[in-house]
């Protein structure tokens, strides 16, 4: 691939991106790069007037945070990296710079600012090669800036109030994130949309093809400008017998602005070397290394993340365990000694554990300690209201041994709760296995959580207002009843599910208005006669269970529905291109936990026909699930 050599050019370097955002960090493993986290400290608060534009600014901000982290690696380990990566992402408007917003009021500042207009968005990239000579830090840097012109449509109070509602704002340049629901503000864009996002990938792949590979003079007619070259552009013997692989130091003669100078000549074409020079020996040494380098097979680096994906869930669940996140809601920033103490546990493996949340963005570092990000406060906290706090502790108590158990799913056909559990599948969800009431109310609070994430969208896929009552089979804790009465006031809804269930489904009812329309019913829904309702409402349930036992659900379904009644099945479909990944691993997760299976879309549409239901109704709901709608013909 013809960008491989470029980005190849780092990876026998120990390059470290001097940043806490998640999004750069994104953009640079997607592309290949292969680097260590490590968050800078510089605050940025230089003084912007002193600058004559403000990309200016932005470069000089993003140099600071990589010369921090280089300076502070090099005085901890006696050994800097050898490449630091430092960014800066502003906005520009009207000739003011934002930043990142301090509070909403600073971020509707900011949104009113660029509502119906053309702004302007810049990040600085700083590359800084570090080198130790004689104990000392030394460094060559290399800086560019990338400038992409935005246009926001107009935007009413409403929708500008709802969008820093929705937190996105706080964490991001201007407070918007294109990348996400910011992308909705958005009229046009003119440039690179990663360099809005954060980090200009095509243009620092430019900057390292300029610095690994710096045209010889009678290469320049052939190196079209703005182009990353490839293999082919540069691939001679001189460019790999005598260089190319480190970057061209800088001619002592050149000034700053006038870039990276060209090859030497005898220094085989593109370094400047000096006899004796150590920095020049191992450059020589590098040179030969990376000969192989650049005709290495691409790096895997997503095959890298799936194989050490379980690592990265680990440290999660071991920091929602420690309820690190509770602590910080609390009370923040901590510095490390602290946590450790409160959670009661090493400081050194502590730092560790809390430096990697920092890296993947659920903490956030500076000089006066850890705090919790936006989504960290959101998710993680254990009795926010959108928690996933026990979601993630039944991954981690649950689905976790269940999961070290797939081989044998996948060898025997079976689910594996007996061998990892002690239990039988269909225990899972029966009174016939008491579980502790601990145990009940961490299953029930994951599932709250996890049916809130997509409860509104559930709701509103389809026009549901001409009907007066509903009955959500297995509603468990109400969390999609609680929305339907939400979105519509004439609506009285039933929640049926077990007895064990319901025995802990006070703890969750709702205390707005909406609760005098839900009422809560224990029941078995293979057994006891199912609640009147001209709605029912099978949401996730069938993929749980198997094909007799979902044509024996569906026909009571039926056999209880009026003409013109309907059922809004819920479920995660198999068949869809854009949803493979999730749903695919969604069906591991039922094969290996259940005996049920993930079906298509074709085969619920099927299954809502054969069992009465016609003019049946599809909606796609967030990345993975379907919402069918079908309505039940005269028998
Ligand atoms: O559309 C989007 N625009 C901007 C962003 C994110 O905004 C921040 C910009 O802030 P900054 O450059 O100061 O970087 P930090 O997040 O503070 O991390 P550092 O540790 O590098 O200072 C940046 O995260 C962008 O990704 C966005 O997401 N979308």
């Amino acid at each position: 691939m013809a960008l491989c050599p470029v980005v190849g050019k780092l990876l026998h370097k120990r390059v470290v991106l001097a940043s806490a955002s998640p999004r750069r960090r994104e953009i640079l493993s997607n592309a290949g790069v292969r680097f260590e986290v490590v968050p800078s400290r510089f605050k940025e608060k230089l003084n912007k007037a002193s600058f004559s534009a403000p990309y200016a600014y932005a470069v000089e901000t993003a140099k600071q945070k990589a010369l921090d982290v280089a300076s502070r690696m090099h005085q901890k380990d006696l050994r800097a990296p050898d490449v630091v990566i430092g960014a800066d992402t502003i906005v520009t408007v009207g000739g003011l710079i934002l930043e990142k917003p301090v509070d909403k009021q600073d971020a509707y500042r900011m949104l009113s600012s660029l509502s119906g207009k053309e702004h302007s968005v810049f990040t600085g990239v700083a590359i800084v090669h570090c080198y130790s000579r004689d104990g000392q830090l030394d460094t060559d840097i290399s800086e560019f800036y990338e400038e992409t012109k935005v246009k926001f449509s107009e935007l009413s109070e409403e929708l500008l109030w709802e969008y820093i509602h929705s937190g996105e704002p706080m964490d991001k340049a201007g407070g918007y994130g294109i990348q996400a629901l910011g992308g909705m503000l958005v009229e046009y864009i003119h440039g690179d949309f990663l360099n809005v996002v954060g980090f200009p990938l095509n243009h620092f792949c430019k900057k390292l093809a300029e610095l690994y590979y710096p045209p010889k003079p009678e290469d320049v007619q052939r190196v079209k400008h703005d182009s990353i070259p490839t293999v082919d552009t540069f691939e001679n013997p001189s460019d790999v017998e005598g260089g190319g692989s480190e970057p061209a130091q800088r001619n002592p003669g050149s000034g700053e602005g006038e870039g990276w100078g060209p090859c030497a000549p005898g220094a085989g074409g593109s370094l400047v070397e000096a006899e004796g020079d150590p920095r020049a020996r191992g450059t020589k040494e590098a040179a030969k290394c990376n000969r192989t380098a650049e005709t290495l097979p691409p790096f895997p680096a997503d095959l890298l993340e799936l194989i050490e994906g379980f690592k990265a869930s680990k440290a999660l669940f071991t920091a929602c365990k420690l309820k690190v996140f509770d602590l910080l809601r609390d009370v923040a920033p901590q510095k490390a000694v602290d946590i450790a103490g409160n959670v009661d546990a090493s400081l050194y493996k502590t730092e560790r554990l809390l430096d990697f949340c920092t890296a993947v963005g659920i903490l956030e570092k500076t000089e006066q300690g850890y705090s919790n990000t936006e989504l960290a406060n959101l998710y993680l906290v254990s009795d926010s209201e959108d928690s996933l706090h026990s979601f993630i502790m039944r991954n981690n108590d649950h689905t976790w041994n269940l999961f070290t158990h797939l081989e044998f799913a996948i060898q025997e056909g079976t689910s594996q709760p007996r061998r990892a559990l002690g239990k039988e599948a269909e225990d899972l969800f029966q009174d016939s296995h008491p579980q502790s009431k601990e145990t009940q109310l961490q299953f029930m609070r994951a599932m709250h959580g996890l049916t809130r994430l997509t409860a509104h969208q559930v709701a509103t896929a389809f026009n549901l207002s001409w009907f007066t009552s509903a009955c959500d089979l297995g509603g468990c804790t109400g969390a999609l009843a609680c929305k339907l009465a939400q979105e519509y006031p004439h609506l009285q809804v039933t929640v049926l599910d077990l007895p064990n269930v319901m025995e802990h489904a006070s703890c969750f009812q709702p205390h707005g208005p909406e609760a005098a329309q839900i009422s809560f019913v224990s029941g078995d829904f293979f057994r006891d006669s199912l609640p009147r309702a001209d709605l029912y409402i099978l949401s996730r349930i069938l993929h749980d269970l198997p094909d007799d036992r979902v044509h024996d659900l569906l026909s009571r379904v039926s056999g209880s529905s009026k003409p013109g009644g309907s059922l809004l099945l819920v479920e995660a479909v198999l068949d869809d291109e854009q949803a493979a990944r999730v749903s695919l691993m969604q069906s591991l997760n039922t094969l290996v936990q259940t005996q049920g299976r993930q079906r298509s879309r074709g085969e619920y549409r099927r299954l809502l026909q054969q069992h009465g239901f016609c003019d049946v109704q599809v909606a796609r709901v967030g990345d993975t699930l379907d919402v069918f709608l079908g309505t039940r013909a005269a028998p």
